[in-house]
């Protein structure tokens, strides 16, 4: 629908003579945003039950959920568990203020970028990298595969490497312990203050 409306747009813009090249648009596909801001007081606060891996995992760590489960073990990957792009929100939002840059001073119509990491991480590289990042093992259950789910979604990010200069660069590692620390700090989400020693050296950041 975009892509119509500005194709429209740059159509209408050149019968009148003009270049048109001001209507511009990213089409930006997220792979799996994951982490919290890193400095605690900014992150995701699902209402309900959730639907994706890390903020149920997130949950079974404070002790809101029993377990995870695990939807299928029975996938061709080097675990048997499906294999997804996690990237974090971070150097997703740096991708989103990079394409608004590139709009703004290449003028490329609508252009579509992959914003991923190109690196495919498992079901159990997740359980296992968040369980580091809080210090305990935590349970699962193996259960059967999820409607629709399949064994790979793993983005090629080259076009957005090279057009936007961008490149995911925060490790699973700090988007787990990101997500650690939120969580752990804040129960109530954004029902409540947050912890005001984060708030502190946030602003301390600024100055
Ligand atoms: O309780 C859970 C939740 C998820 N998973 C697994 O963890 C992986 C990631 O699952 P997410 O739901 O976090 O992410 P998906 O990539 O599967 O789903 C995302 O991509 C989908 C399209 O493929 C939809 O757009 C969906 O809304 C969006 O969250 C999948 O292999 C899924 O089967 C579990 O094993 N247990």
């Amino acid at each position: 629908m975009i892509t119509d409306h500005i194709n429209a747009e740059r159509a209408n813009a050149k019968k009148a003579g003009k270049s048109g090249e001001e209507h511009n648009a990213a089409l930006l596909r997220y792979f799996n945003p994951a982490g919290s801001h890193p400095s605690g007081i900014m992150g995701e606060d699902p209402q309900g039950v959730p639907y994706n891996l890390l903020p149920l995992l997130a949950q079974v760590a404070v002790g809101k959920r029993e377990k995870l489960l695990v939807f299928g073990d029975d996938y061709s990957s080097k675990d048997g568990t499906a294999i997804r792009d996690y990237i974090h929100i971070l150097d997703l939002a740096r991708g989103h203020t990079v394409a608004l840059d590139h709009l703004r001073s290449k003028h490329p119509g609508v252009r579509a970028w992959n914003l991923g990491t190109g690196k495919g991480s498992t079901v159990y590289d997740m359980i296992n990298a968040f369980s580091a990042a809080v210090g305990r093992k935590l349970p699962y259950e193996v259960v059967g595969r999820r409607a629709g789910d399949v064994l790979d979604l793993t983005a090629n990010p080259t076009r957005a490497n090279k057009e936007l200069g961008w490149k995911a660069e925060r490790t699973l590692e700090e988007a787990c312990a990101d997500l650690w620390r939120w969580t752990e700090s804040n129960p109530q989400g954004y029902r409540q203050e947050p912890p005001r020693e984060f708030v502190e050296k946030l602003m301390k950041g600024r100055k």
